[in-house]
């Protein structure tokens, strides 16, 4: 599991940050009572006595009081500073690389909204709500003085206390469930225009905006219907609970009036009496309008947590050195996570350091599951895939990275200059890019773009043929000199002279020893490579020299026969077993 330690150890932090505060609070609440008992001191004590010393010192030691009171609520708003901050620095990157390797794995969790709600937790965090429950829970504080003033004061205060706890329970229980799912609609409606916008041109080509916007509103409407529902429940009792609290002050107010009356309490207790069942009360009030902000807060860290704690991430940790581009595959087996059939079944084929391998075959053959597998994004379900003897999947990304050149089929160039993209958003140095560039033969191409390697682009920013995207991509692959260099239908947009730059970018990273693997379904690029795979329905169907392998695709079928290939026959009949027990 995914950073579950880091997760655990942040979750503990806040805690300990909340235990804090809720320390803070004490002393801060304690702080709170200085305006009631000075009050109640000037009322009962100075009018009565005329001291204006005993004014000048009481002021005195209340100014001092409140000048600490300031001093500690800073302190506590820092301490929600600092576990905000916690959030963003502990979690905010293994978060992405979770929704990274999340999306790898095909899952059906909406894997950007975590980051989402990260940077909503820290908002509630550092919002007003979170110091709600740190208040109720000193309130027991506020009773007792009201009880030491007069137990009628405590009584009114305790039962309305309980009146309002009341309602904040009848309040949760009434919106939270309509409240969570407006907040899982909120989330799918952000990943629907997050779609909607990655995919505008197909959407305007075809006029699919109106039908598109129709499934859009409908989806909004259910989500701001659930909110309504929730939020018209939580408005009202709200409001309800605001004026109830003022009216159980009118009746304190009254009670304290009538105790004055009949000489059982002073007017400066009446007075203090009035404000403290003030402090008692409003946190309640509170309580019913952060209810909101905590069940949603909640059900982010849910998410954050869901995500962390469930997405797969097992990779070594040790860098490992450069390798001299030895491949083996070793009985590769693969099942696609929730599927029951095996796209490949039983792989096995090496080669040596500086071998170029072609590899062709129908559609859904399996081509692009096996570049996957060869460059770790995905873990074989049996069998192995070993570069200069070590799995390719666990291999540690960077240090791999650094010896291995990938090129999709969906070439995904990423937001960044063209320097950027070919550095693979390193800061690494202009003869390496330009080497790379080079190689790829796009050095020239680069020159005539308006800013040449500073040409920005992605999404809103200069828009580069589908041949040009997939040169710059080749470029990607090719920088840093990679071991191994595997490339998926690396032709399927470019020109001749494109496919001939291609061929120069092979036939020099084979001349630097480089092992290359070639995916093609146009059969003029695989004339630049020593070996032929051919794959069908996820099985060796032919493996050797490549003119052995066209000779024996030409031959009818009753008579092929590859050479130099291993035994096809029994290498698919043990590849079979192996699909047996894996499955
Ligand atoms: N994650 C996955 N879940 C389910 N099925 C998958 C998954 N990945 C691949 N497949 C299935 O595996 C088969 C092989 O897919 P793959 O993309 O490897 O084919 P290919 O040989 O590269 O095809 P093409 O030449 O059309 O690109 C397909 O039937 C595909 O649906």
């Amino acid at each position: 599991m995914i950073d579950n330690a880091l997760l655990r150890g942040t979750l503990r932090h806040l805690g300990k940050g909340m235990v804090f505060s809720a320390v803070l609070s004490c002393f801060i609440n304690l702080l709170m009572l200085i305006v009631p008992l000075y009050t109640m001191q000037v009322y009962d004590r100075v009018m009565t006595s005329r001291s204006t010393d005993t004014l000048v010192m009481l002021a005195i030691v209340a100014v001092g009081g409140l000048c600490v009171y300031a001093v500690l609520d800073y302190i506590r708003t820092k301490v929600f500073l600092i576990m905000s901050d916690m959030i963003a620095r502990r979690l905010n990157v293994p978060t992405l690389q979770a929704a990274v390797i999340d999306t790898l794995h095909g899952s059906q969790r909406n894997s950007t909204q975590a980051i989402r709600d990260l940077n909503d937790l820290r908002s509630f965090i550092t919002g007003g709500s979170i110091t709600v429950p740190l208040e109720v829970m000193w309130v027991p504080m506020f009773l007792v003085v009201l009880f030491l003033l007069h137990p009628i004061y405590g009584w009114l205060a305790l039962g309305a206390a309980i009146f309002l706890f009341l309602m904040s329970v009848l309040t949760d229980i009434l919106t939270r469930r309509p409240l969570a799912q407006a907040n899982e609609a909120a989330a799918r409606s952000f990943s629907d225009i997050a779609s909607t916008v990655r995919n505008a041109e197909v959407i305007e080509a075809m006029g699919m905006l109106p039908a598109v916007a129709k499934r859009w509103e409908r989806s909004q409407y259910h989500m701001i219907d659930l909110l309504n529902r929730g939020n018209t429940t939580s408005k009202a009792l709200s409001a309800a609970s605001r004026s109830i609290r003022l009216m159980l002050q009118l009746a304190m107010i009254s009670t304290a009036c009538l105790l004055v009356i009949n000489r059982e309490a002073s007017p400066g207790s009446a007075m203090a009496a009035g404000m403290l069942i003030g402090r008692v009360l409003h946190p309640f009030e509170l309580l019913i309008d952060g209810w909101r902000q905590w069940v949603f807060a909640l059900s982010a860290l849910n998410r954050v947590r869901g995500l962390l704690n469930g997405t797969k991430g097992r990779r070594e940790s040790m860098p490992l050195p450069r390798p001299e581009g030895r491949l083996t595959i070793d009985r590769l087996v693969y099942i696609p996570p929730g599927v029951e059939r095996p796209v490949l079944k039983g792989i096995s084929f090496s080669l040596e350091p500086g071998e170029t391998l072609g590899i062709i075959g129908p559609s859904a053959a399996g081509k692009s599951t096996l570049a996957r597998l060869l460059v770790g994004i995905w873990e074989p379900t049996a069998g192995g895939i070993y570069l200069d003897g070590h799995s390719t999947f666990l291999w540690e990304r960077e240090s791999f990275g650094h010896s291995v050149g990938y090129l999709p089929q969906n070439v995904s160039l990423l937001d960044g200059t063209i320097r950027d993209n070919i550095s693979r958003m390193t800061e690494a140095s202009p003869l390496d890019v330009v080497n790379a560039a080079k190689m790829a033969d796009v050095h020239e191409m680069i020159g005539r773009l308006p800013f040449g390697y500073d040409t920005t682009i992605g999404d809103a920013a200069y828009s580069l043929s589908g041949g040009q995207r997939q040169r710059i991509g080749l470029a990607r692959a090719l920088f840093g000199n990679p071991r191994l260099l595997v490339l998926d239908e690396p032709n399927s947009n470019l020109d001749s002279a494109g496919e001939q730059a291609l061929l120069h970018a092979i036939a020099k990273a084979k001349a630097a020893g480089t092992t290359v693997v070639l995916i093609a379904h146009r059969p003029s690029v695989v004339a630049a490579v020593d070996k032929l795979l051919v794959l069908k329905d996820g099985m060796i169907d032919q493996f050797g020299a490549r003119a052995d392998v066209l000779k024996a695709i030409a031959a009818p079928p009753g008579a092929r026969q590859v050479a130099t290939a291993p035994n096809v026959a029994r290498l698919v009949k043990s590849e079979q077993a192996i699909v047996g027990q894996a499955s």
